[in-house]
């Protein structure tokens, strides 16, 4: 009998839940019992996405939480918010442990959630129970939980790039700007016009500047480490690429802290977690040296001239964004070694 743990992945057919697939096949302590759709229940999933063929060779199931609770320890659900919201507190309530990628557990208010998403929140009970997976920051709070909420992509290459300024007090957090960029992937495998080819291509398009619903998730976690309130402005904007996500962060810096200093300063808060690569002076990451892995890359131009500080994060957003993390995640829930199953080098070119 196999003593790997047992999980499934609803929302296997999108494109988390596909990535999730990627890099589980591979892990040494995990054995997929069950990928899982709403819509296309009984069909082999490698009919839908021909580079599984021979890799993966399930059928899809449906969504019937017993069933997953007679198969499964651990559930992933890459689902869309709105359903995570619903669904989550069923799976839990059965007694599976679960990994939420969506952004439906990540605020610990609903009303925050309800005035960003448009959507009813999950009720305080479940919202309470929810561990903010960022990994490398709250990797001591993750281990033996039951139920991990995967923060967002953009909070994920925001929040790295900002926090250890900001826990060192090096920054002041009331000049925070945030200019993110993302490829197409980030909006899910669903069509719609902005991911449309002739929308997309060749252009290079802002959109809810000021509205998105990443704000109150990077606000609520650098108050957490300000110990006040920290508002942002958040631009973000859509690349023509698939994957991918750039976040470059101005602020002010108290003192004058050089490019080496702050170099110093993020290595020494990321030693232990090999995720998070601190660049050498003078050479900013690029989406591409990140691409298809778990890796955040960070780095910094401290400009004495003007006394502000740029610090660019970049990762995958399928990976370190969702799939990648969440795995880091079910790594750290277990006790497992973190990098379990993601030790693959960026592909390049
Ligand atoms: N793409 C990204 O870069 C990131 C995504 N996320 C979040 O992760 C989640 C998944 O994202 P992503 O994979 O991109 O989204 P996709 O739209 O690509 O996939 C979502 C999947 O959810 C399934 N689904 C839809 N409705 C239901 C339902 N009622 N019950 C069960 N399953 C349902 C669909 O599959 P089927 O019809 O087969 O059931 C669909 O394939 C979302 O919440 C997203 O916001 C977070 C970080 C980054
Ligand atoms: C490029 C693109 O459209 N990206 C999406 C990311 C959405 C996402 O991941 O949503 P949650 O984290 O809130 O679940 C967006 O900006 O809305």
């Amino acid at each position: 009998m196999s003593s790997k743990l047992k999980v499934a992945i609803v929302g296997s057919t999108g494109y988390g839940g596909v990535e999730l697939i990627r890099f589980l096949v591979h892990h040494p302590q995990v054995e997929i019992v069950s990928v899982i759709s709403s819509s296309s229940a009984g069909v082999p999933i490698s009919d839908g996405f021909p580079h599984l063929t021979d890799i993966v060779v399930q059928d899809l199931d449906g969504v019937e939480v017993h069933e997953i609770a007679a198969k499964a320890d651990l559930v992933f659900t890459a689902t869309p918010s709105g359903v995570s919201t619903k669904l989550v507190p069923q799976l839990l309530d059965a007694g599976l442990k679960v990994i939420d990628l969506s952004g439906d557990f990540r605020l610990r208010s609903g009303e925050t959630y309800e005035a960003w998403y448009k959507k009813p929140a999950a009720s305080p009970e479940y919202l309470k129970q929810a561990v903010y997976g960022l990994s490398e920051v709250y990797a001591e709070k993750l281990a033996g939980v039951s139920f991990i909420s995967n923060p967002g992509c953009y909070p994920t290459a925001t929040l790295l790039g900002i926090i250890p300024a900001l826990k060192a007090d090096w920054i002041d957090h009331r000049s925070l700007i945030v200019d993110a960029k993302s490829g197409v992937s980030g909006s899910g495998r669903g069509t719609s016009l902005v991911s449309h080819y002739a929308e997309m291509n060749e252009n290079f398009k802002a959109y809810k500047v000021n509205k998105h619903q990443h704000i109150p998730e990077i606000e609520q976690v650098l108050g957490d480490i300000a110990g006040e309130d920290v508002t942002i402005t958040f631009t973000t904007q859509l690349v023509p690429m698939t994957r991918g996500i750039m976040s470059t962060i101005y602020v002010t810096l108290k003192g004058d802290h050089t490019d080496q200093d702050l170099i110093g300063l993020y290595r020494d808060y990321y030693k232990g977690h090999p995720f998070v690569r601190v660049r050498g002076e003078g050479i900013w990451p690029a989406t591409k040296e990140v691409l298809g892995s778990n890796y955040c890359d960070i780095g910094f131009a401290a400009d004495a001239r003007t006394g502000r500080l740029t610090i660019i994060s970049v990762i995958d957003n399928v990976v370190k964004g969702a799939a990648g993390q969440a795995i880091q995640n079910l790594n750290l829930m277990m006790g497992w070694e973190e990098t379990l199953g993601l030790g693959f080098i960026p592909v390049y070119p």
